[in-house]
């Protein structure tokens, strides 16, 4: 049995990332950059304005207030050529580029124009050189690198390449993902349930899961356990960059999914991992021509389904997105109570997270009931990382998975 290390690795060593395209910045949310991005001129391109007031010489004011000459006015996306000497200066707003002479901006409020003559105004305050100015390359340099490829795009980063000439972005496809619900058992959300039967709750949080990570979604519904059936989904989900099914991946005599994919040409990558909850887990994929299909077999119980979607798929979401891996643990979390893992399994046990000010941060293992117990994962945003067969005190430090 692998080591959840060991079992990431191997998703990752299988995982090529998708092919690129380009598109408009706004539709690259939530995508990776595909290359590294550079600036194709300085930020901003002219000294620029960055109050409403007088563009001025600082040297003008040294001595304390000064009248002078108004010389030009310039709005925003307006250049001019007049040159500011010492005794003149130019009405200027907000984002307008600095006529040239000029080396700061005296504020409209600290200003007071002659009743007599509108071409001349009182700065009533000195300034230093410089100020109020945002200076041609300030905030980038052309041809520097400005986000890195396997960068996320956020809103911000659709903002940074709007920015740029070219306004578009060059990201990996995003991956499609089938979600398949093996299990004789399941009524769909929403349904009355028989005698033994319960509803499929996997299919819609895997769903969206997988939405949330930036894939595309069909759900394939679900699936008896039955060879017909499942060779029948099976053959459609094949269609996707990844096919995920949950159920049917233990030892009970209908968990038919391992054999069935071996059926459609899909090799075993591995099978099990020591990991609590997910044990069954599956991985596999199948080549053929130049489509490849990474296929997860998850455990039916909720959370193990959670958990290994969680640490595994989302690996291999990432890696075909171009993304740069995160790290999965973060460290540094002290327990508030005492804690044991008796199992031979790591653990990754549902917990809440919390970083008070001047306190450090502290972590909760909650009541969990086990891999079942989706409901008490509402109050988790954390998972407890602790290893097979040990003891731990409250005020031990320890690591968690963030959810
Ligand atoms: N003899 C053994 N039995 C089991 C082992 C084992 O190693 N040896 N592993 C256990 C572990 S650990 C897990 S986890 C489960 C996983 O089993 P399967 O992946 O084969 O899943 P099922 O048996 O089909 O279902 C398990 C459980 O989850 C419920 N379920 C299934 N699908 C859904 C769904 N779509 N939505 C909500 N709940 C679902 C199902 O009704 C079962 O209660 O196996 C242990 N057994
Ligand atoms: O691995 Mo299972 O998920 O412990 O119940």
């Amino acid at each position: 049995m692998h080591s959840v290390e060991e079992a990431l690795e191997l998703v990752s060593k299988h995982t090529i990332p998708l092919p690129t395209h380009e598109c408009d910045a706004v539709d690259a949310l939530g995508s990776a950059l595909a290359e590294d991005l550079i600036s194709d001129s300085d930020s901003p391109m002219f000294d620029k304005a960055m109050m409403d007031g007088y563009a001025v010489i600082a040297a003008d004011l040294a001595d304390g207030p000064a009248n002078l000459e108004v010389v030009a006015e310039i709005a925003a996306g307006v250049t001019t050529d007049e040159v500011i000497r010492p005794g003149t200066c130019a009405r200027i707003m907000t984002g307008a580029p600095m006529p040239p002479g000029a080396d700061s901006v005296a504020l409209v409020e600290n200003s007071q124009i002659d009743s007599e003559n509108v071409y001349r105004v009182t700065i009533t305050q000195s300034i230093s050189a410089g100020k109020n100015v945002l200076k041609k390359g300030a905030l980038l340099s052309q041809g520097q690198i400005v986000l890195s490829a396997g960068s996320l795009i956020r809103p911000i980063e659709v903002g940074i390449l709007s920015d740029m000439a070219k306004g578009k972005a060059t990201v990996h496809q995003s991956p499609s993902i089938s979600i398949i619900s093996t299990g004789d058992e399941l009524v769909e959300a929403g349904q009355e349930t028989g005698p033994g039967q319960i509803r499929n709750s996997n299919g819609p949080m895997l769903e969206a899961m997988a939405r949330e990570a930036g894939a595309t979604v069909t759900q394939l519904g679900i699936v008896r356990d039955q060879r017909a059936d499942l060779a029948d989904a099976i053959s459609k989900g094949l269609e996707s960059d990844i096919m995920i099914l949950s159920g049917g991946v233990s030892s009970g005599v209908l968990d038919l999914v391992p054999s069935e994919l071996s059926a459609h040409g899909v090799e075993q990558i591995f099978h099990k991992v020591c990991i609590k909850p997910g044990k069954p887990l599956w991985f596999g994929k199948r080549v053929e021509g130049d489509k490849t299909t990474l296929v997860f077999g998850l455990p039916g119980n909720p959370v193990s389904s959670l958990v290994c979607f969680h640490l595994f798929v989302r690996r291999a979401l990432n890696r075909l997105m171009g993304r740069a891996d995160t790290p999965l643990y973060v460290p540094g979390f002290q327990l508030t109570r005492d804690f044991v893992n008796e199992g031979d399994r790591p653990v990754y046990f549902p917990a809440m997270a919390c970083r008070k000010e001047g306190a450090g941060a502290t972590i909760s293992p909650l009541n969990w009931k086990g891999s079942a117990d989706l409901a008490t994962l509402a109050m988790a945003n954390s998972l407890a990382s602790f290893a097979p067969n040990t003891q731990y005190e409250a005020g031990q430090f320890i690591s968690a998975v963030m959810v």
